[in-house]
């Protein structure tokens, strides 16, 4: 019989898997292999339901289970992991980080210790799509549209999208989602250079700074056309209470202003701590003297500021942008400065970067521009690039980034206790979705946890993108990974539900047992039907090493390592060595068998580990031993 790998072997080399970036699997096209988990679910509920669509999606595991992905493990030392190149072929070269937007020297000094940089500025959207496919990881500033092309055209190579910087509108994060790239952002380190901005750009603005230095440039010495406006006991109204609008606000107090600010999402105790008043938009902007824009670019915040919000302003406005362009109406805004509503605006950001030559926004004197600055300064391009290399080198180290923006969090020392845990969630739904007929459409799972923890603390979304993983690698051509894997679900019309039980054992393990049911379905091994008809199969963790403890209604133990075979037979002396014999006379190693029955002397189900497939032949001479009522070969 074969040894057992150590528990630690087991579960470590499984994590590296998941958070390394390679898979074995042929095809190169699939997207890459991460530990971010995509979901959208909260993690305390205790029943989780995932999206429900008309379609289903069928097995076919004869051809598919080739396709099972084994995932490459990371070499631990120095800085080579392993990666594929675009035929397949397994390299221990180290990752390429292509960077397409000037980036700060100490960052680039950082990635370069990690793997090959390709500083590669200004490159249009044809070569970005033409270099993609050769690079593990892209960091981009807002110049650089990461659009879904670009996703399609890196045939599954990239793994993540770093942000040097905070919004992340120019980076398609449906798209990157559904490839499974993880995008992580820099959100915190420019915060500061883009408020500073913002107050450089109110200031200037009151005191006509960049008109009468053009004045003065030009040869003109005009005093009284550049009168100004004080500050001092002005309204300002700050759109977005984040983190730039928050400190915009704080330097505004410090300037003697009165400062309100409209914010659907931010807790007023925050805004009340510096003296702020949150207020509703109308009142915000029909109240405001100055109005300063610091929020995100949305959907909901697409050209918010129109004819009808400019119609709604107090007259001679004066309005600050340093968030985005999109948020405005440009046309709009033209129009309410000629009118006079607008009496000045200063503006850092613009819907097309750059903007047109001939822009009446830009050409307008009654505005002041700068070409998208916020975040430029020495310190803030500094601290932006470290804060991105270090997620991006993180990620590709399959490490979790606190900064994953399309992909929520689970913390490592979570991931760590989980890890054995993850590796038997994934051979869980790789064996039920085994035992299912060709032919029978999958839409329902339900994976059920039998924990004493209380619900609150524990986080199953891990557990829950795993199964899918196991569920839908083997009958489809996509690799999941914890970005992807709830939106692949929901793609393939997959129903996961998650349930967990309260159990009376101990809490310092996080999972006492997990079962994976899929229902109405046929099953290939008719014993791996429960009572209510659902296939059921169910695993603990023992010593760190996965195991399968229940098939329908019997209990098994078995370490899910190698193949198993699952055969139901008359519960009588000398079946074990029976199918033993024809598995040894085929030079098929038994790694484990146990047999579990529900009622001594009737049915009984031994599971074998198997280290090799057993050929057609010798699945038959098992399928002919007289008290064998049914069998199945199972890939783990
Ligand atoms: N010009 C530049 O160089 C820079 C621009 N920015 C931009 O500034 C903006 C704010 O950045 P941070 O403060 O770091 O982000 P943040 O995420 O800390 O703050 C954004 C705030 O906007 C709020 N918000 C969302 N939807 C809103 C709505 N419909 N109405 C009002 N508020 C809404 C959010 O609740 C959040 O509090 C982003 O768009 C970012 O891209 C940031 C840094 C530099
Ligand atoms: O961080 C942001 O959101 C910014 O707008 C800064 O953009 P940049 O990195 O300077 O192109």
């Amino acid at each position: 019989m074969a040894s057992t790998p150590s528990p630690h072997t087991a579960a470590t080399a499984h994590l590296n898997s998941l958070l390394s970036s390679s898979s074995s699997s042929v095809n190169h096209n699939k997207p890459s292999n991460l530990s971010f988990l995509h979901a959208s679910s909260n993690p305390s509920s205790i029943k989780l339901l995932h999206s429900v669509s008309p379609s289903s999606f069928s097995p076919s595991i004869s051809s598919s289970t080739t396709a099972i992905c084994n995932v490459l493990k990371t070499v631990e030392s120095a800085d080579i992991s392993l990666s594929r190149d675009l035929h397949g072929v397994v390299s221990t070269s180290k990752p390429t980080i292509l960077v397409s937007e000037k980036l700060g020297e100490a960052g680039l000094d950082l990635l370069r210790s990690f793997g090959n940089v390709d500083c590669s500025y200004d490159l249009s959207p044809q070569d970005l799509c033409a270099k993609i496919s050769l690079c593990d990881a892209l960091i981009v500033r807002s110049g650089t549209k990461v659009t879904r092309e670009v996703f399609e055209a890196a045939q599954g190579r990239l793994k993540v999208v770093g942000r040097a910087g905070v919004g992340i509108d120019n980076v398609d994060l449906q798209a990157a989602t559904e490839f499974g790239c993880l995008v992580v952002n820099a959100p915190t380190a420019n915060t500061i250079a883009a408020a500073e901005h913002g107050i450089a750009l109110l200031t200037s603005m009151a005191r006509n700074v960049a008109q009468s230095d053009a004045s003065m440039k030009a040869g003109k010495w005009l005093r009284s056309k550049y009168v100004g406006v004080s500050l001092v006991g002005k309204t300002l109204a700050i759109m977005g209470f984040g983190k730039v609008g928050s400190e915009v606000a704080r330097r505004a107090k410090g300037l003697g202003m009165h400062v309100i600010a409209h914010d659907p999402y931010a807790p007023a105790d925050r805004a009340r701590a510096i003296g702020v008043d949150l207020v509703s938009f109308e009142q915000a902007i029909s109240t405001a003297d100055f109005i300063s824009l610091h929020m995100p670019l949305t959907p909901a915040t697409n050209k918010v500021f129109n004819d009808d919000t400019f119609a709604k302003m107090k007259k001679g406005v004066r309005l600050i942008n340093v968030a985005r362009g999109g948020v405005i109406d440009e046309d709009a805004l033209v129009r309410a400065l000629d009118s006079g509503i607008v009496a000045q605006a200063a503006l850092d950001v613009f819907t097309v970067e750059p903007p047109p030559k001939d822009s009446k926004l830009v050409q307008h004197e009654n505005v002041t521009v700068t070409p998208h600055l916020g975040a430029s300064t020495k310190e803030a391009q500094e601290g932006v690039a470290i804060e991105i290399a270090e997620a991006v080198v993180g990620a590709l180290n399959g490490e979790l980034s606190a900064t994953a923006v399309n992909a929520p969090m689970v913390p490592p020392e979570v991931l760590s206790e989980l890890a054995p845990y993850v590796v038997l969630a994934e051979k869980l739904g790789r064996l039920a979705v085994q035992l299912v007929t060709g032919g029978s459409g999958i839409q329902s799972v339900k994976v059920v946890y039998k924990s004493a923890r209380d619900p609150d603390s524990l986080d199953t979304r891990l557990l829950r993108a795993m199964v899918t993983k196991g569920i839908i690698e083997p009958i489809s051509d996509t690799i999941i990974n914890l970005v992807n894997a709830d939106f692949s679900a929901k793609q393939k019309g997959l129903r996961i539900s998650e349930e967990r039980i309260i159990v009376d054992s101990s809490p310092e393990y996080p999972v006492e047992s997990i079962q994976v049911q899929i229902s109405n379905v046929q099953s290939r091994f008719a014993s791996a039907l429960s009572e209510n008809g659902n296939i059921s199969i169910e695993g603990k963790v023992k010593y760190g090493v996965p195991h399968l403890t229940r098939v329908g209604p019997f209990s098994v133990d078995v370490s899910l390592e190698g193949n198993l075979i699952l055969c139901k037979q008359v519960d009588q002396p000398g079946m074990i060595g029976k199918v033993g014999n024809i598995l040894g006379e085929s030079n098929v190693n038994v790694s484990f068998m146990s047999v579990g029955r529900t009622v001594k002397g009737k049915q009984a189900i031994m599971a074998i580990g198997v280290d090799e497939e057993p050929d057609k032949d010798t699945q038959k001479k098992i399928g002919e031993v007289s008290a064998v009522e049914e069998f199945v070969f199972l890939k783990l």
